[in-house]
This record gives C-alpha cells, sequence and structure tokens, in this order.
C-alpha cells in the first residue's frame, strides 16, 4: 500500500547491525550513513556556541523549577482523583490506589525547549473521571492555587485543553479518560488498544504523547536529532515561519521535518543534519507527504490522513503526518500564501547554510531576522483593542486563531498574488491609541497582480472576517463591547507611524546584507546542490505517494504549483522609502494606491 524503498540498504550484505536497524526507521533506506568528518564536529561545536549565545537553553535552576512545577500538578491531579473517587462512594483505600497521572509532551518532552516555552502535559485519568469533572471541579482546584494565574479553559476546542500561567512556567494541560480502573504508573500510551471504545476528544489528547514518544524512537540519535531541531526552530521563529495556528508550521511538524532528515543521514553530526534538513526540503515534491514510518492500519475505526480514501486530504499543500495511530496531517492550516513563503524561506537557508559549510559565513547568519516591512509596499494592519490585559489575552488568541481564514479571503481574489502574515504581535505605539487601552497589531504584506489600472475593494472581506470573530467571541460567551477589530490599509511609508524605530533600522541593515549576499554567493550554492543531489533520489523528490496535478490523489504525478513573488516583494523601494519623520496618522493616499474608510474595518485599495 504505502510504497517504500528500502532496497538499497538491506541489500548491501556487509552492513553493520546498526545500519540495518536503520532501514526500518524510515519509509526509504538512509541516503549516507556516513560517520562525521572532522570539520562536520567543528562546524557543530561552532552551531552549539552559536545556539548558547542566543541564550535559548534553560540552566540547571530552571530545569529544576519545571520538575518542581510537574511534581506539583501530579500531587493535585492525585488528589483530585482520589477526593472524586470517594464523593463516588468508593472506599479510602480503593481511592488511595486508582492512581492518575500527569505525562508530558510537545518540545518539553522531547527535549528542546527553550527558555519561556510551554509544558505540554496531559492528564490521565481512570473510567469513573469524567471529563466535565476535569473542567470543572479539576480547574477550580487549580484556581485556589496560589501559584497559579491566567488560567482559562478552552472546552469547546478541537483538542480541549486548561491553560494556567504556574509559578511562571506556561501549562497547557488535556484530558483523557481511560476505560480502566486504574491508572498505574508504568502505564504505557504506546498501546494501540488503549484507545478502543475511547471517545475522539479523548484519542485527540492521547495523541499529543504517542506522536512525542514515536518521534523520539523513530530517530536514529536523540541528541543530534535534539540539537538540530533547536537549531532549526531557531531559525523557524527567527524567519517567521513557526506557528501552526497561523498556517505555518508549529513545534511538532518542524520536529517532524528535522526526525525525518536524521533518518536519512542517520550517523551526520547535526552541523551537516541542518545543512541537508535545507538541501532536502527546498527541493521537496509537496504535496507529497513526509512519513517518518509506514502507517499501521489499525482497526479502531478512528479516521486517519489518507488522500486514498478522504477527498479533502488531497487538498493539503505540505502533509507532515504524525506518526502515532490514528496518523494525521500536522499542516492542514497551511495555505497557499504560508506554503510558498516556507518553501522560500528553505532555499535561503540552504544558501546561507551553504556559505557556512564551505566557511564563507557563521552560524549567526542563519538566525538573522529576516527582513518582512522591507518585502511589501502595501500592508493591512489588523487592530486589536480591549480593555484590559486579561481580556486582550483572550480576545488576542481569539482573533489570532480567526486569522487564517483572512488570509485564505485574501489569497483566492483575482488580484491577489500573495498574502503574508506576519506571526508577530506588535504593540501599538502609545501615541498613536488611547493609552487606557490594549492596543496591538498584526501585519499582512501584500503583493498584488501587476496590471495596469487595479481596483481592489477588502471592505466586504474584512467585514465578513470581523463578523465571524465577533460571532465566535460571543458563542463562546467571550465578547465584551470593549474589544475592538480594526483593519486599515497602510504603505510601506507609513509604517514608522505604527513599528518601534528598532524594527526598521534593524530590517534596513538586514536587507543590506541580503543584497550582499545574492550578489556573491548563488553560483557556490548552485554548484553544491548539483553535486550532492545526484541523480534525483530522495532528496529530489519525497516519499513516493501517488499524486494529481494541484491535489493529492490516488493516480497520477504531480509537480507543485511555485509562487513568483519577485516582480513586486523585492526591494523596489529603497531603504529611505520609510518616512521617518511623520508622526501624523495614516491618511488618504495619493498616487499607486489609494484608502477608503468607510467603517473601521473596512479597507478599499485601488491600484
Ligand atoms: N497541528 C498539530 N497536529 C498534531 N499535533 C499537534 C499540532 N499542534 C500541536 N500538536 C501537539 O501538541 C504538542 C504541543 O504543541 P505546542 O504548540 O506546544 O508545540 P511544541 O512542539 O511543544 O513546541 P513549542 O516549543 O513551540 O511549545 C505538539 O508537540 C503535538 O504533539
Ligand atoms: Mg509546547
Ligand atoms: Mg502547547
Amino acid at each position: 500500500m504505502w510504497p517504500t524503498n528500502t532496497s538499497a540498504l538491506s541489500s548491501n550484505k556487509e552492513n553493520s547491525k546498526q545500519e540495518e536497524s536503520l532501514v526500518t526507521l524510515g519509509m526509504t533506506s538512509a541516503i549516507s550513513a556516513a560517520p562525521p568528518k572532522e570539520i562536520d564536529l567543528i562546524k557543530t561545536t561552532e552551531l552549539e556556541g552559536t545556539l548558547s549565545a542566543f541564550n535559548i537553553f534553560e540552566t540547571e535552576q530552571e530545569l529544576n523549577h519545571r520538575m518542581l512545577i510537574l511534581g506539583k500538578l501530579y500531587s493535585l491531579v492525585r488528589q483530585w482523583i482520589k477526593d472524586l473517587s470517594i464523593k463516588c462512594n468508593m472506599p479510602e483505600n480503593v481511592a488511595e490506589n486508582v492512581g492518575g497521572k500527569v505525562y508530558t509532551f510537545g518540545s518539553y518532552r522531547l527535549g528542546v525547549h527553550s527558555k519561556g516555552a510551554d509544558i505540554d502535559a496531559l492528564c490521565v485519568a481512570p473510567k469513573h473521571v469524567l471529563r466535565s469533572e476535569f473542567f470543572c471541579s479539576f480547574y477550580h482546584l487549580l484556581k485556589e492555587q496560589r501559584e497559579v494565574t491566567e488560567l482559562r479553559a478552552v472546552e469547546e476546542a478541537f483538542v480541549p485543553v486548561i491553560k494556567m500561567n504556574f509559578d511562571g512556567i506556561e501549562i497547557d494541560m488535556l484530558f483523557a479518560r481511560l476505560l480502566q480502573k486504574e491508572i498505574p504508573d508504568s502505564m504505557d500510551l504506546r498501546d494501540d488498544n488503549l484507545l478502543k471504545n475511547l471517545d475522539q476528544k479523548c484519542v485527540r489528547s492521547l495523541n499529543g504523547c504517542r506522536v512525542t514518544d514515536e518521534i523520539l524512537r523513530l530517530v536514529p540519535n536523540v541528541d543530534t536529532f535534539r540539537l538540530t531541531l533547536r537549531a532549526i526552530k531557531l531559525w523557524a521563529k527567527k524567519h517567521g515561519i513557526y506557528s501552526n495556528v497561523l498556517g505555518y508550521l508549529g513545534g511538532v511538524s518542524w520536529a517532524m521535518l528535522v526526525a525525518r532528515t536524521c533518518q536519512l543521514y542517520p550517523n551526520a553530526a547535526a552541523a551537516t543534519l541542518v545543512y541537508k534538513f535545507f538541501l532536502i526540503f527546498s527541493k521537496w515534491q509537496w504535496p507529497q507527504p513526509v512519513l517518518l514510518k509506514q502507517p499501521v492500519n489499525v482497526s479502531l475505526g478512528f479516521a486517519t490522513w489518507d488522500p486514498r480514501i478522504n477527498v479533502t486530504d488531497r487538498y493539503h499543500l505540505m502533509p507532515i503526518i504524525t506518526p502515532a495511530y490514528p496518523q494525521q496531517n500536522s499542516t492542514f492550516n497551511v495555505s497557499q500564501s504560508t506554503k510558498s513563503i516556507i518553501v522560500e524561506e528553505f532555499k535561503l537557508g540552504l544558501q546561507i547554510t551553504d556559505e557556512i559549510m564551505t566557511g564563507k559565513a557563521t552560524w549567526d547568519k542563519l538566525f538573522e531576522p529576516s527582513p518582512f516591512f522591507m518585502k511589501y509596499k502595501h500592508f493591512i494592519v489588523l487592530i486589536i483593542t480591549s480593555a484590559n490585559p486579561k481580556e486582550h489575552l483572550e480576545w488576542t488568541g481569539l482573533v489570532e486563531s480567526k486569522l487564517r481564514f483572512l488570509i485564505v479571503t485574501l489569497e483566492r481574489k483575482e488580484v491577489i498574488t500573495l498574502a503574508h502574515i506576519n506571526p508577530e504581535n506588535y504593540v501599538m505605539p502609545e501615541t498613536q491609541r488611547d493609552p487606557k487601552n490594549q492596543c496591538s497589531m498584526w501585519f499582512i504584506g501584500l503583493v498584488f497582480k501587476k496590471t495596469e489600472g487595479l481596483n481592489v475593494d477588502l471592505t466586504n472581506d474584512i467585514q465578513q472576517f470581523t463578523e465571524i470573530v465577533n460571532k465566535h467571541a460571543v458563542n463562546i460567551d467571550m465578547y465584551k463591547s470593549t474589544m475592538k477589530l480594526e483593519a486599515r490599509h497602510v504603505k510601506r511609508k507609513q509604517l514608522t507611524q505604527y513599528l518601534p524605530p528598532g524594527v526598521i533600522k534593524r530590517e534596513r541593515k538586514s536587507s543590506m546584507n541580503a543584497a550582499t549576499r545574492n550578489g556573491t554567493t548563488v553560483e557556490t550554492s548552485k554548484k553544491r546542490r548539483t553535486s550532492e543531489c545526484g541523480g534525483g533520489g530522495m532528496e529530489s523528490g519525497g516519499e513516493k505517494i501517488p499524486t494529481k496535478k494541484g491535489r493529492i490523489s490516488p493516480s497520477c504525478n504531480l509537480n507543485s504549483s511555485s509562487f513568483d513573488d519577485s516582480s513586486n516583494t523585492t526591494n523596489e523601494d529603497s531603504c529611505n522609502s520609510f518616512d521617518t519623520s511623520s508622526t501624523s496618522p495614516p491618511t488618504m493616499m495619493k498616487g499607486l494606491v489609494k484608502l477608503t474608510q468607510s467603517t473601521s474595518t473596512s479597507t478599499t485599495v485601488y491600484t
């Protein structure tokens, strides 16, 4: 069913035991099992040094603090389950032994969390403990804890969660009720049979832990995987493409891409793997899926990602499939715009790592933030206003969770070639707002089709988006009349009214570096890439899942459509085009683009 190509390694009689076992680690045989050369080890030490300078590693003390918090959470869970059991008329000595556990998953469990990252935790309870109790009595128990702040329950989410700050650490806590009387300390969540007859929400909640454990099991060398993933996560954050909710990739998707690279180069050092990561994924034939193993067919009736069966799965643009049953695509939020932005970044990443590996640049260059504001001439600024920090946290979270729908609406418009959402949420300068309010902004860079006399009216689109967001806020009982959402069309020159001056300075510098880079290194990277890719093995392809043009389908082959925004996203306007002197709010503009605002959420653009 899911074709693999593992013959190359397994046919070699000289393979070591280690290599034979590596064959089973992925969908295909490794590309190279070569051990690192001395220079690769030197580059890896340099990489480690650079990552340390970014202060992403936690100190011993910070790690201990996390352990302490997890210990407290565990005690609370045990106490809560015991009390609840006694309430259900269970004798105290039995209630004492029904157990209950807290598992961790996500980046903390993978061992790649940076300073300030959350802890993703799962509370596993025996069958007499209902989900409703988790969101009621356990929530109240948490509320009583002195160390717990910013407590909020998102019970109706696809994966229901309690979010909190526990003594300075963000916690996302999920709940799963297993159909057993007791939850012993030795419970292993990898057993598929645990899912039998469970409800969907429990299965989804268990999935995070099962996926994390499986990823760790499927990589040949966990330490190398961790260092490589830390580098890739930092790069993705600095380049504005780290966010599952906005349609980029989230932590687990990056982890799977790195894990796949590790499988293909099982003995390589981290520095080599970072380079190979870009080499592989800048050439990947999306929407061929990235798979860490042959999907197993467990007949428990839960929906799995399978484009041969599910029509909607055929429209996923960059499928990266989780390795535990029921397999899911972790990137279902990716749109045409975010896909093209990610692929461009992969290509740029290859160019930079190529320079690093050939000694022409140092690792810092990979982690330089990529310019966003210098890239576009037109922006939509989404302004989020609310009355206090608590409201603002909720309001921002809600708007953010819907933003990708606006992006998809924009990119579907004939006249828009690209809608680029910057994941960073900026605080609105005090000079531009009522200081009593909380006010922050997202920026969407727009590229229009190059057509003379084009009229673009986004009023309805923005209005519809605002309605969707407001309706949802009302439905979940969050809406307050002080929560506002406004959209403005802004030209690049006007950005100084919205952004702190440091942002623009930094972008200017970075743009100049990029210009220098483009002038000097393309030739080298081309040469190196051609020689290393050979004749189109894994690196020029993808897992061999049959596809159809434009979507994944059971029958024919596909070339993913690529986006060319070079005509109007480059530095056409010089760096000086920022109007650094003006402090007045944006007004009607003359020239190429005009803005009309009929309501606070409408934007009309004429080009
Ligand atoms: N789109 C998704 N598809 C499948 N699982 C997901 C998805 N988003 C989150 N998860 C699960 O939830 C876990 C925690 O998500 P989270 O957003 O906290 O990312 P993370 O991997 O912990 O990285 P970070 O360091 O950013 O927190 C993931 O590791 C994954 O198991
Ligand atoms: Mg996390
Ligand atoms: Mg999380």
